[in-house]
């Protein structure tokens, strides 16, 4: 058993290295306690290293780093040069605007980093600390899951690659959803508002066992933000874990975790059921 256990942790060391997209998975024929717990906290040592490993030198943080050095170049460039120009001094102004955003960004890829190491380190007591008032940004608790562990981290290295500049502000806007009623939410457009605001609710378990709507002004943008969600979160939620309603009108149950649909269809519902019973957040798209 000691070298099919092995042969698992090899395997995930091989996928967490980009060589396979195989599942490794432990099939016994008789269910032996130690050896799961053994694999579990094997599996969690490779996995925080993993992680570790990545907050420290990824690719993705080593661009992110030489991005921040080119804008202090640039920064120190205007600094050295006597009496700006106003011109000059805006630029010099927008210049540390931009760099302040990506050291937001790379700090929110440490902080949902954090939050994973947390759920791996904590079997053992010797927890991974986040800031006090950090918001858990994805919702972990229970069996390790590690091909959803997996994709969760492959998804945070995507958004800090991605540039959308709403991923800098992830935190922000969830402290403010926990501790308000109503959000409004306004960015540039392609922020990623539409594309990543649902994602990160769902990520943080906000919603809890209820549900997350969001709604659009037609049926099409409807279908293809479902669309787009399930590719960018492939593997990171139940499967079916998100739905899209196909009609106007709808009398379906809302069930799933995301649902997307009209806003004219959550009025149908609304008429029906004023509670909105089964929907925790809804997020009015294009309002
Ligand atoms: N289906 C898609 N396929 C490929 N790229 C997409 C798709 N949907 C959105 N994007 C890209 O994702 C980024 C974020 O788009 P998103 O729609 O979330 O921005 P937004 O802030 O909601 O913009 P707007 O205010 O115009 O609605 C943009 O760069 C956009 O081009």
């Amino acid at each position: 058993m000691y070298h099919a256990l092995s042969a698992v942790v090899a395997l995930w060391d091989y996928r967490l290295q980009g060589k396979t997209l195989l599942v490794p998975e432990l099939v016994a024929n008789v269910s032996v306690p130690s050896d799961e717990e053994e694999l579990r906290d094997r599996l969690c040592d490779l996995f925080s290293a993993h992680v570790l490993s990545l907050m420290e030198n990824g690719d993705c943080v080593k661009k992110v780093r030489a991005e921040i050095e080119e804008k202090d170049r640039k920064v120190e460039s205007f600094s050295s040069k006597r009496g700006i120009k106003l011109e000059a001094f805006e630029r010099k102004k927008a210049l540390i605007a931009e760099k302040d955003l990506i050291v937001k960004r790379l700090e929110e890829f440490k902080n949902g980093m954090k939050n994973i190491l947390k759920f791996l380190q904590g079997r053992d007591g010797s927890v991974y600390d986040g800031e006090k008032d950090d918001v858990a940004v994805f919702s972990l608790e229970g069996t390790y899951d590690w091909p959803r562990i997996h994709s969760l981290i492959r998804m945070e290295c995507r958004r800090l690659d991605d540039w959308l500049p709403i991923y800098a502000y992830r935190q922000n806007i969830l402290k403010r959803i926990h501790g308000e009623q109503v959000m409004v939410s306004i960015g540039e457009t392609g922020s990623g508002k539409s594309t990543q605001l649902v994602q990160f609710l769902a990520d943080s378990g906000v919603a809890a066992a209820e549900s997350i709507v969001c709604t659009q002004p037609r049926k099409m943008a409807a279908l293809t933000l479902a669309d787009r969600f399930r590719e960018e979160s492939n593997g990171c939620y139940e499967e079916n874990s998100v739905h899209c309603t196909p009609a106007f009108f709808s009398t379906e149950q809302i069930s799933s975790k995301v649902v997307f649909m009209t806003d004219n269809c959550l009025l149908q519902h609304y008429i029906k059921d004023r509670s909105l019973s089964g929907v925790s957040c809804v997020v009015i798209d294009e309002a």
